[in-house]
């Protein structure tokens, strides 16, 4: 990403976020009337009726489609994972990117069933980010810069994107920007994650207030809580969130790390997640408390706690099913149904 005039990399953030496009209120409008005219007592379908008002008004079309959705998963390693926060060594995130390549993981047979394209792009496994205990997990150019490298998943003619991550420690991370971007202590954020036990999740309480306590002072703007409490692969989806609303791409998000990442945008400007859906509700426990801080409601409520996309994922399959229903469906005048008395 090229300089700001400031030298600022996360001003050219700012300046994207400032810039961001609304929703195309002609396309909602015109899709609103052709549904009232559809083979079906009106609102009868309930949410498939928003979801593709939603669909056609950031995609900015009366007749939207998804022709080419992608799942895009981001992979990072965490400093805090040496902490013992996770029930898993951070070995395992290399390994399930091998894994997503051979086609081995729970994601690719969510792929392969809701016909969806798959991009994983890993970033610098090898080298962690700095333990959020007593450092910051980056610096700005390197969170800029990470941003600006999230953006490319949303190139390529893409029409709907599913945004997932891996890296073993990210729960913890994702409970401390929540903490760091709504308030609260380690304790409100923290959960199981990969199934821990409650020794462990009070392990995981107490790095998040370790990391509170250290950085406070430097929490109020949303992108330093990004940068010293975050990770590589939130950097990455918050650039992608944001680089889709620039493109006009709606973006289904996953469960509680995905959010978290997104959650970065919504406090910079509660706008900026409108082009979102979230794809489901994790059970992590805190991503309910998320989402609420948000006023955000999840499509699907699986009991899934999995990451790598999934949730986001498998809904859509909704949106894909939202577009089909009001692209295909007969008007009353066509099909010779009577309308209503
Ligand atoms: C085999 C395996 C596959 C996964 N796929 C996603 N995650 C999920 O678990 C990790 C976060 O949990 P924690 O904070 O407890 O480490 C992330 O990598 C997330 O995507 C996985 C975890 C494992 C072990
Ligand atoms: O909801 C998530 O994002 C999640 C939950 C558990 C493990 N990894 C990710």
């Amino acid at each position: 990403m090229s300089r700001s005039a400031t030298g600022l990399p996360f001003d050219d953030i700012r300046a994207l976020v400032a810039a961001m496009p609304g929703r195309d209120e002609a396309a909602v409008a015109a899709i609103r009337a052709r549904d009232a005219e559809l083979t079906k007592p009106a609102g009868s379908l309930g949410q498939m009726e928003t979801l593709v008002e939603w669909l056609g008004g950031w995609q900015g079309t009366p007749r939207p489609a998804v022709n080419r959705p992608l799942v895009a998963i981001f992979a990072g390693n965490h400093g805090v994972a040496v902490r013992g926060i996770s029930a898993f060594p951070t070995s395992v995130t290399q390994q399930m990117v091998e894994n997503f390549a051979a086609g081995g993981a729970a994601i690719n047979q969510i792929c392969i069933a809701n016909d969806l394209g798959l991009k994983v792009f890993d970033l610098a496994l090898d080298i962690p980010t700095g333990d959020i205990t007593i450092e910051a997990a980056m610096g700005e150019a390197a969170c800029a810069a990470t941003m600006a490298f999230g953006m490319e998943a949303t190139a390529g003619g893409v029409d709907l994107i599913a945004l997932g991550e891996m890296g073993i420690g990210n729960t913890t991370i994702a409970a401390a920007v929540a903490a760091g971007l709504f308030g609260g202590t380690g304790a409100d954020w923290v959960g199981p994650g990969t199934g821990l036990d409650a020794a462990g999740v009070a392990r995981k309480a107490d790095a998040v207030d370790a990391a509170l306590a250290i950085h406070a002072g430097h929490l109020a703007d949303p992108l330093e809580v990004l940068r010293r409490l975050g990770g590589r692969e939130l950097a990455a989806i918050a650039g992608a969130v944001l680089a889709a609303r620039m493109s006009r791409i709606p973006v289904i998000l996953d469960g509680y790390v995905a959010t978290a990442a997104a959650a970065v945008l919504y406090r910079l400007d509660p706008s900026s997640l409108d082009h979102c859906q979230f794809g489901h509700l994790s059970a992590e426990p805190a991503h309910r408390r998320l989402l609420d801080a948000m006023g955000k409601k999840p499509l699907l409520d699986l009991g899934m706690r999995l990451g790598e996309g999934t949730g986001a994922a498998l809904a859509t399959g909704l949106v894909r099913a939202a577009a089909l229903i009001h692209a295909g469906m007969a008007t009353f005048t066509q099909a010779g149904v009577s309308g209503k008395d």
